[in-house]
C-alpha cells in the first residue's frame, strides 16, 4: 500500500514532545479511544510531505510511550528527528548495539533536504562504556564522524528522556569521542551540558599555525583567500577555529559570505583534520554575536561546541567576562567556562520536530 499525506507544520509541532508513540492524526478518528499510526516513507521537506508505506490503527491503552521506536519492520529505520536552535538532527535508538544502524553513506542520503529526511546529522543513542550510562556517536551531513556536538547532545538527553518516559529534573553521564560529558535537563525544560574542559594545545586541536601564546594559538594572523585574518583555536572535543576579524576591521558577522570564506577555512592546510569556524560580533562583554561554516555540514543556523569555543576564545582575547549570551541564527546559547573547575557550561533548548520511518 502506498498513500500520499500531506502534514502541515502546526500538525506537526502538536506532536506530543514527550511520547513519540501516537500519531496526533489520532483526533479525526472516530472512537477517540484508537490512535492512527503511520510508517512514511520518504519524507521531503519543505511541504511536509510523506509516502505512507503502512498505516495501523492501535487501541490507545495498549500504546507505550516507546511503541513506536518500537516498531521492528525490517528495512525500515524508525526514527525521531529533534533540533537544537534550528541545528537539526536524525535521532536513533541504538541502545541495543554499539554498531550505528546506519552507514556513513545512509546518513548523506537521510540528511539531504531535497531527497531524505533532511538535517545536519545522524545520532544514534548506544549503549554506555567506561562506567556511563550511555554513548553518543553522530554522522555529520556529509557522512564525517565528528568527536562531539554540543547542540546535539542536548537533543540527546531528551530522546533518552523521552524513550524512558522520564519526567523533570535529569542528569546523564554520556560517552562521547571528546570524553565524559553531562547532560542535565532543567525544570524549565532547557538542557544545561557541562561539555568538560577546552582544549588549548595547537597540536592537540590540531592546528599547524605555530603557537604564539605558551602551546596555544591566541589571536594569531593567518591568510584565507589572500587576506590577514586574526584567529584563536580551541578544540571542544572537535577543532574550531574563532575569529572577530582581520587585521584591518572586526566582524560585522551579518555582512559575511559564509559559503564563500567557510569551505576555505574548513579544508585551510594549517587545519590537519578540517575545521569548524565561527565569525564573531562583539556586543558587550557578555553579548556576543556569532555565524558558524561546519566542518562537514557547512552553514548551520547553531553549534553548540562552537559557542563554547567563542567565549573561550573571547576570553583569551581578553573580550568578554566568563558568563556570555552567545546569538546564533536559531537563537541564544547561555555559556560559562568556569574558573573553579575550567570546565565549559552550555545551556540552552531542545525539541522534538516531528518522528517516522525511512526505508534504508
Ligand atoms: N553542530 C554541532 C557540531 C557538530 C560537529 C561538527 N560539524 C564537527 O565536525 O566538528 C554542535 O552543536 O556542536
Amino acid at each position: 500500500m502506498s498513500i500520499a499525506a500531506i502534514i502541515s507544520p502546526p500538525l506537526l509541532r502538536s506532536l506530543p514532545a514527550t511520547s513519540p508513540s501516537s500519531f496526533p492524526l489520532t483526533y479525526s478518528l472516530k472512537p477517540s479511544s484508537f490512535s492512527l499510526q503511520l510508517n512514511v516513507s520518504p519524507l521531503r521537506n519543505p511541504n511536509f510531505q510523506f509516502t505512507v508505506s503502512a498505516m495501523s490503527v492501535t487501541a490507545q491503552e495498549n500504546l507505550s510511550p516507546t511503541s513506536f521506536l518500537d516498531n521492528k519492520e525490517t528495512g525500515f529505520l524508525h526514527f525521531v528527528k529533534y533540533q537544537g536552535l534550528g541545528n537539526d538532527f536524525i535521532m536513533v535508538n541504538n541502545l541495543d548495539s554499539m554498531e550505528p544502524k546506519v552507514t556513513p553513506e545512509q546518513a548523506v542520503k537521510l540528511c539531504d533536504r531535497n531527497f531524505g529526511i533532511g538535517a545536519d546529522g545522524v545520532i544514534f543513542a548506544m549503549p554506555g562504556c567506561n562506567g556511563t550510562d550511555y554513548t553518543m556517536r553522530i554522522f555529520n551531513s556529509d557522512g564525517s564522524e565528528p568527536e562531539m556536538c554540543g547542540n546535539g547532545v542536548r537533543c540527546f538527553a531528551k530522546f533518552i528522556s523521552d524513550l524512558n518516559n522520564l519526567n523533570g529534573r535529569q542528569s546523564f553521564t554520556v560517552h562521547t569521542g571528546a570524553g565524559l560529558i553531562i547532560p542535565e535537563i532543567q525544570p524549565d525544560g532547557k538542557v544545561k551540558v557541562d561539555m568538560g574542559e577546552p582544549v588549548l594545545k595547537a597540536s592537540d586541536i590540531p592546528t599547524k599555525i605555530p603557537p604564539n601564546k605558551n602551546e596555544s594559538v591566541v589571536k594569531a594572523q593567518i591568510e584565507v583567500d589572500g587576506v590577514n585574518w586574526n584567529v584563536t583555536c580551541v578544540s571542544m572535543g572537535n577543532p574550531h577555529c574563532v575569529t572577530f576579524g582581520t587585521e584591518n576591521q572586526n566582524l560585522v558577522v551579518d555582512e559575511i559570505n559564509l559559503a564563500d570564506i567557510g569551505p576555505k577555512f574548513e579544508h585551510h592546510t594549517l587545519f590537519p583534520a578540517r575545521t569548524n569556524t565561527e565569525f564573531v560580533q562583539v556586543f558587550s562583554r557578555s553579548h556576543l554575536k556569532m555565524r558558524v561554516w561546519e566542518r562537514g555540514a557547512g552553514a548551520t543556523l547553531a553549534c553548540g561546541t562552537g559557542a563554547c569555543a567563542v567565549v573561550v576564545a573571547a576570553i583569551l582575547e581578553g573580550r568578554s567576562e566568563r558568563n556570555c549570551t552567545v546569538d546564533l541564527p536559531g537563537g541564544p546559547l547561555e555559556i560559562e567556562w568556569r574558573e573553579e573547575d575550567n570546565h565549559v557550561y552550555m545551556t540552552g533548548p531542545a525539541e522534538v520536530v516531528f518522528y517516522g520511518s525511512v526505508q534504508l
